[in-house]
């Protein structure tokens, strides 16, 4: 097969794995990856009736990237398809300035989709990525979900992620577009030496002589994602015999997670941590490890805004209070999973505020040992407070005036309450 046979099946292949498609984005930063991606889908697309829309994030960090922004926009006017930019403006001068730029564009790339309706977001990204990903994740010691591989159909934040180029190689897309007279942009940053990405590229050049080439390594993260998918289903199937929620705590019977192979363990209770503290502040290995261990010894250990016991049998886990954050109008969400079902009526909501029971509200409600529960997870259980005087628990009291509920769904199987 040629190269083009081989893009063009890409694309063809990309958008048969969803067949309902009406809407596709493309990210396109003018770079080659995605200046072949615009080239290729473009014809596919409107094949199968699916209207595209190209967009380009501008950073604002390097002269020139409105240049090349503008190009891409000049290249979608000749094809026909509408083309806009998204500005980022947000960055603060903290933290990882790459991670920081590629969370933004997600994000913007994310709204601008819901914005016109597209299902599918369409990404450059070549088997080179993903061989660079797997060394840069080697060098940290990554485990099994490091190394996996990016999938070419990811679904979040309610849109289709789609990679249609996984499988192909950066110079064939390159060449490709030489063949037709399609221009570029090269960005310079793939040139910096100070981003860890370039230093990998350099390197696997470097590391031919011992045979570990890119698609070696983008074979390995397929390996990983079969592993991945098999501990997966381990940890699903020990969630559903070990594991139970209750007000936003989880309770593990700690005989059968003790039995459980460590990567099991490990995945149950990171899975748990992630559910109660948010996805964000999964714990590192050794600091899981560490938690683990001290929690087993029966005093509450705080980890990733997480505190956890053993107590009775059981492996507790619930919100560190102090990280749960203050109080929110009775109708927003809190903490990121906590709200109100229903929601109060216009006429109650004034002044009322959701926020944990904490130590006073827990003072005033001599019942809550009935519950079961650990205190500590009932510090952090969610109340209805007016002022300073509290109106619910609804976790002490279910039978009470108002119930709140949970909307972020735990990722396994779980105990029946
Ligand atoms: N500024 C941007 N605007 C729109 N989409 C972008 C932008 N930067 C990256 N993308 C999308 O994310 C994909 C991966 O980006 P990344 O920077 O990791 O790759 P790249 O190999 O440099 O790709 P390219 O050659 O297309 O820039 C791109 O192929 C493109 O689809």
């Amino acid at each position: 097969m040629s190269a083009t046979d081989d893009i063009l099946a890409a694309a063809f292949r990309c958008l048969e794995a969803e067949p309902s498609l009406r809407g596709l984005g493309l990210a396109v930063s003018g770079g080659g990856d995605s200046m072949a991606l615009l080239h290729a889908m473009a014809g596919p697309a409107r094949e199968r009736g699916i209207a595209i829309r190209v967009a380009t994030v501008d950073h604002g960090l390097r002269d020139g990237a409105r240049a090349e922004a503008e190009r891409v926009a000049r290249d979608c006017a000749a094809l026909g398809l509408p083309h806009e930019i998204l500005d980022w403006t947000g960055w603060e001068g903290r933290g990882n300035l790459q991670d920081a730029a590629r969370q933004a564009r997600r994000a913007l790339l994310a709204e601008w989709a819901g914005r016109h309706g597209l299902e599918a977001v369409a990404l450059g990204h070549t088997l080179d990525d993903q061989a660079e990903t797997v060394l840069m994740r080697l060098a940290r010691g990554s485990g099994v979900d490091g190394l996996s591989a990016m999938s070419a159909l990811r679904r979040e934040d309610g849109i289709a992620w789609l990679r249609p180029f996984l499988g192909l190689r950066r110079e064939t897309l390159r060449a490709w577009l030489s063949e037709r007279n399609l221009g570029w942009d090269e960005d310079p940053s793939n040139a910096d030496p100070r981003f860890q990405r370039v230093r990998a590229r350099t390197a696997l050049q470097e590391l031919a002589p011992l045979g570990i080439a890119a698609q070696g390594l983008a074979d390995t993260a397929q390996r990983m994602t079969m592993a991945r998918e098999a501990l997966e289903a381990l940890a699903a199937d020990l969630s559903g015999r070990a594991l139970r929620l209750r007000a936003g705590a989880v309770e593990i019977d700690a005989a059968l997670l003790a039995r459980a192979p460590e990567e099991t363990r490990l995945r149950l209770v990171s899975a748990a941590i992630g559910w109660i503290a948010g996805r964000a502040y999964r714990p590192r290995l050794a600091s899981l490890q560490a938690g683990l261990q001290g929690a087993g010894q029966g005093r509450w250990r705080s980890l990733s805004g997480v505190m956890l016991a053993e107590r009775g049998g059981r492996l507790w886990l619930c919100r560190e209070p102090g990280r749960a954050g203050g109080p929110v109008a009775a109708d927003a969400l809190w903490d990121g999973r906590w709200r109100l079902d229903p929601p109060p009526a216009e006429a109650e909501a004034g002044g009322l505020r959701l926020g944990a029971l904490g130590a006073a509200g827990l003072a005033g409600l001599p019942g809550w040992r009935d519950t079961g529960l650990p205190r500590q997870a009932l510090l952090a259980s969610p109340a209805l407070w007016r002022d300073d005087a509290l109106l619910a628990a609804p976790c002490v009291d279910p039978a009470g005036p108002f119930a709140a509920r949970i909307v972020a769904e735990f990722p396994y199987p779980t105990l029946p309450h």
